[in-house]
């Protein structure tokens, strides 16, 4: 018997219908919450969400633009992209009358800021009980019940394991951690890493290569997060290196294949989201304000912002002096 009955999903993008489809899934009372009454509206008449389509909503699921009504539950879900969470856990800080667990489902950093996501719920409601779920999952496998393994930590481990009571299923297994840290660096970094990946995949550069280049990937994400106290289980675990692994390898990634239309020479999938693109700048800022070393992330900002030429990123990665592999 789980302490958490009712999960409230706030963001209606296609992660959100999906966690909310988790939820119910696992038994839960579930309310989604749109930002906009008009798409609360056509999700609640048509049971299926536009950005997630062909995937039937369950009836069990309440779908609102009211945030009161959502912050009556007992775990809210943040699945808003990251430069939102901000936003959205304010205008929900108004709502909250008892200290409920909050998970960010958000991958990314916040700009100006540099803050992860936990640490944006802390500010934004500060007597709510902060937590992550981050993995490799995309919405669609999850919301067709496809087997999926995430990390969901809270700082508390009590916490931690009781959410994962909640949100856990036979085709959803959340694995509990108290890394809070480890498990939101993971998910932020291999955005901007699948980028790279993608671009390189798109230039026809082989295979030999794409493993290479996510290998070096995750060494660099792995040295950040050490540096940030992130636990070297966490960043070679399911938000670290599985998630790395799975957006790495697939078009169906949103990271994946923003690089690949760059590094093919077309133009970006329009309406699409894909984070890596906001965290790259934060990621590097963050990276040399510690004196870290991420050289394949800072060839992906470097070609976003158009201070650099694919090309030339490229061959700024493969002359780098030879050294000794960490
Ligand atoms: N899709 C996936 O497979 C996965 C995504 N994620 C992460 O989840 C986050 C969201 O991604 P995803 O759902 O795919 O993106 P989508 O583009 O599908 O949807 C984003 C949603 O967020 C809503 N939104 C934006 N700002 C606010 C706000 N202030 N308050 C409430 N809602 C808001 C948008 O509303 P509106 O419709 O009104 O614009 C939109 O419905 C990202 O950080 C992503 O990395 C994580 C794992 C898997
Ligand atoms: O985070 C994801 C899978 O774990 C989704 O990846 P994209 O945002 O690149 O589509």
């Amino acid at each position: 018997m789980t302490s958490f009955q009712s999960v409230a999903v706030i963001g209606a993008g296609a992660w959100g219908t999906a966690l909310a489809t988790v939820a119910a899934r696992a038994g839960r009372t579930v309310t989604l919450c749109a930002r906009n009454t008009e798409h609360a509206g056509r999700i609640a008449a048509s049971r299926e969400n536009p950005r997630l389509p062909g995937v039937p909503l369950s009836h069990d699921i309440v779908v609102t633009s009211e945030l009161a009504l959502a912050a009556r539950a007992d775990v809210l879900l943040i699945a808003t992209p990251a430069q939102h969470l901000r936003g959205a856990v304010n205008a929900l800080g108004l709502h909250l009358t008892k200290p409920v667990p909050v998970i960010a489902c958000a991958k990314g950093i916040e700009h100006g800021t540099h803050k992860f996501m936990t640490d944006v719920i802390a500010e934004a409601a500060p007597h709510s009980l902060p937590a992550i779920l981050s993995g490799p999952s995309f919405a669609d496998d999850v919301a067709r019940s496809l087997p999926t393994a995430v990390t969901l930590a809270a700082k508390d481990e009590q916490i931690a394991s009781a959410l994962v009571q909640a949100l856990g299923s036979p085709t959803f297994r959340p694995y509990h951690s108290t890394d809070v840290r480890g498990v939101e660096i993971g998910g932020a970094a291999k955005n901007v890493l699948a980028i790279a990946v993608g671009i390189a995949v798109g230039r026809k550069l082989g295979a030999s290569a794409q493993a290479a280049l996510t290998t070096r990937g995750f060494a660099e994400l792995a040295r950040f997060g050490r540096a940030l106290g992130a636990r070297s289980e966490t960043l070679a675990g399911l938000s670290g290196l599985g998630d790395l692994i799975l957006t790495c390898s697939s078009p169906q990634s949103r990271n994946f294949a923003l690089g690949l239309a760059l590094g093919r020479g077309e133009a970006p999938p329009a309406g699409k989201l894909a984070e890596g693109e906001s965290t790259a700048p934060v990621l590097i800022e963050l990276a040399s304000s510690q004196n870290i070393e991420m050289p394949v992330s800072e060839a992906v900002a470097a070609i976003l912002s158009g201070k650099s030429t694919i090309d030339a990123a490229i061959s700024g990665l493969l002359t780098r002096p030879f050294k000794a592999e960490e």
